[in-house]
């Protein structure tokens, strides 16, 4: 059946979900605005925050689309805090985010991937602490294959007005406000949650705006696709082989493209699992707790999906340090149930 106004056949307005009441096509800003009503402590500063961390994917969107033309691909010449040697983008992404929070006046405080250290924005007054990976998928850049931002917000427990600490940020999972990625792929994607459902938006270029694209993102119960880099299957524990060779067994189709965001979003909307396993260079994973597994997880649970470290759900994992990795199973329930 074909409609022609905004709604999506079948789609039916909700009073306690005011959001599925607003058509496809709307704004974020008005999405957001529409939605403050429903944020706790709604006082206009996290649509600020979300608005700022909007403005500046929009900036990132346009970099990352004319990179070959401004000679920011390729390394950087730098290492993070992770031992990874930086690709230019990942300094410019993160140039351009803190550079966006700190103008926004809405954060006080940032760790990113891409600093050892927690990043004061001079914000005192501000109420919010951000965790962000400013371009995941880095092995991805100069191949032109999908990468993502990955943020995550928390409300401060330091006395506002004072310096932030590590425990802003060490406050686990399940405290997050809000949390979501940017996808750069075919399209530029804003996905995000406030913990009440998960929506994304579609960035147009000719209006500058991100549009509301795909309202209460739900990931289906179960799915075909298998996300893992089986480059490292022989290091995997046991369970997991015997998990990855039933899912060949069953013809389930492997897809792996190296981006987190690119692979989680793929499985979202489609169903499937994304794996990363211990394996011997990271025995305690690769992807890191507080800017990719926590944001990742509050999505997929807020969609209907799971995420676990094998051991518990990545949102119970108390967290001990800025930068620390956990081993990461997510996506569709059922398959996350049976790893
Ligand atoms: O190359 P591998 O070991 O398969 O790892 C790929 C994974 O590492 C990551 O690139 C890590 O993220 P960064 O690119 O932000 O460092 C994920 O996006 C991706 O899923
Ligand atoms: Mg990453
Ligand atoms: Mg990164």
């Amino acid at each position: 059946m074909i409609t022609l106004s905004n709604e999506r056949p079948g789609e039916t307005k909700s009073p306690e979900r005011p959001d599925l009441a607003l058509p496809v096509g709307t704004t974020l800003d008005r999405y957001i605005l529409h939605r403050q009503s429903a944020f706790r402590y709604a006082t206009g500063e996290l649509s600020q925050l979300l608005r700022d961390i909007a403005l500046a994917s929009k900036i990132i969107h346009r970099e990352i689309n004319r990179a070959g033309l401004m000679d920011i691909t390729g390394s950087a010449g730098s290492g993070n805090i992770q031992g990874e040697t930086q690709q230019k983008l990942d300094v410019v992404a993160n140039i351009r985010f803190i550079r966006a929070l700190k103008n926004g006046g809405e954060v006080c405080a940032i760790i990113s991937e891409e600093d050892d250290d927690i990043i004061h924005t001079g914000n005192s007054q501000a109420k919010y602490v951000v965790a962000i990976d400013p371009l995941d998928g880095s092995s991805n850049i100069d191949v032109n294959v999908s990468i993502g931002t990955i943020f995550s917000i928390y409300r401060r427990v330091s006395p506002v007005g004072t310096e932030a600490t590590e425990a802003d940020f060490l406050q686990g999972g399940r405290q997050q406000i809000a949390a979501g990625y940017i996808l750069y792929g075919s399209s530029t994607l804003l996905v995000f949650t406030t913990g009440s459902g998960v929506s994304g938006f579609t960035y147009d270029i000719s209006l500058g705006e991100y549009i509301l694209s795909h309202a209460d993102l739900r990931q289906p119960e179960a799915g075909f696709i298998f996300s893992c880099n089986d480059g490292n299957v022989d290091d995997y524990p046991v369970s997991v082989q015997r998990y990855l060779f039933r899912c060949k067994q069953q013809r389930l189709t492997g897809r792996y493209i190296g981006s987190l965001v690119a692979d989680f979003h793929r499985n979202l909307i489609k169903g499937g699992i994304y794996l990363y396993p211990p394996t011997l260079k990271a025995p305690a994973g690769k992807l890191r707790l507080l800017y990719e597994c926590y944001p990742m997880a509050f999505i997929a649970e807020q969609a209907g999906g799971k995420a676990t470290n094998g051991l518990q759900p990545i949102l119970d994992i108390v967290p001990v340090s800025l930068h620390q990795r956990s081993v990461l199973y997510i996506g569709s329930r059922t398959m996350v149930e049976e790893v």
